[in-house]
């Protein structure tokens, strides 16, 4: 089994990794054109605070824009993906709006936040570089609602996964109980799982297809992860990143409106180069063409 190198030897080899400087988030380039998030509240379970959820978003609104990121492998550091929201920030976000009296402002405020935090989660929708995610010890609450937007999710034989909104007295709100559904295309399932908030295992996510394989430990599932994220970043980033946004977008249109989508980015696409190499390379029996960033 191959080792997954140090992150130290990455920042060495791909240096512009260390532009991308978090509290919450280690952020590193295991390999060309791949970059690696890490949810890095360790001590805390990687549970979502309030610097997690705005250096989320951050983060991968910067992916979007950075050229030489073509794929992102997300994971956490630590025992476990993550233990969901940080408890302690969400008492105090609701002492902080039991704080202001009149109503209306009080609504205001919590829908503000909400919105931020929902907002957090869709960025790795929103940013056209496929996610990656892998999941290993446990996934609860908000973990549950990130992964699902995350474009594919590979767990480790120990991984538990829990909807477990219901449970804390809320309904979850950043993502699950519309992504779930679709995700494993099962609405019963999906509906079972958000209002039992029962634990479910490696075994079920891969049987209800939450996950699309399941590997002995973080160590394989993080290299399978990084080996199926470099053979994406070796093929057009035109094409993968038109593939993403057509799939996001079809997700909830007629074939149709898909259709016209994709008709109308790839007007533009196929005037580029890299349709014309990989053709060529095709037809010709050539080497595997090199893209340039995008
Ligand atoms: C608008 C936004 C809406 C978003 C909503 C999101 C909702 C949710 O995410 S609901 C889910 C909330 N999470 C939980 O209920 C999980 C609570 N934690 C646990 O059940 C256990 O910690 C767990 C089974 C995951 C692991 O148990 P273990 O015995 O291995 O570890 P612990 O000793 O319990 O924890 C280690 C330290 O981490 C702290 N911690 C764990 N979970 C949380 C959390 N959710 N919030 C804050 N802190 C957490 C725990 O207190 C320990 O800290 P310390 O005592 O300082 O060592």
């Amino acid at each position: 089994m191959k080792a997954v190198k140090s992150t130290a030897t990455f920042l060495r080899t791909y240096s512009s990794a260390s532009k991308y400087t978090y509290e919450t988030l280690a952020v590193s380039v295991p390999k060309k054109n791949v970059y690696h998030v890490e949810l890095n509240r360790p001590a805390k379970l990687n549970t979502f605070n309030l610097p997690l959820w705005s250096e989320l978003k951050q983060c991968f609104n910067a992916l979007h824009k950075e050229p030489e990121c073509r794929v992102v492998v997300l994971s956490g550091q630590g025992k476990l993906f993550t233990a969901g929201i940080d408890l302690n920030s969400l008492i105090e976000y609701f002492s902080k709006a039991n704080d202001i009296d009149d109503p209306a402002r009080r609504a205001r405020f919590l829908y503000d936040w909400m919105k931020e935090c929902q907002a957090s989660v869709t960025s790795l929708e929103d940013c056209t570089k496929p996610v990656l995610s892998v999941v290993h010890g446990a996934c609860i609450g908000a973990g549950i609602n990130l992964v699902t937007a995350a474009d594919v999710r590979y767990c480790t034989e120990d991984a538990w996964f829990q909807v477990k909104e219901v449970e804390v007295g809320l309904a979850a709100d950043v993502g699950v109980l519309q992504r779930l559904p679709k995700v494993v295309g099962n609405t019963s399932i999906a509906r079972e799982l958000c209002f039992t908030a029962r634990k479910f295992d490696a075994k079920e996510a891969l049987q209800i297809g939450l996950v699309s394989k399941v590997l002995p430990d973080k160590e394989s599932a993080l290299n399978h992860a990084l080996d199926v994220a470099a053979d994406i970043a070796s093929k057009s980033p035109v094409a993968v990143q038109a593939t993403k946004q057509n799939l996001i977008y079809s997700q909830d249109k007629s074939p149709k409106e898909g259709l016209e989508h994709i008709a109308l980015i790839n007007m533009v696409n196929h005037m580029g180069e890299d349709l014309t190499k990989s053709a060529i390379a095709l037809a010709t029996k050539g080497e595997k063409p090199e893209f340039e960033d995008y």
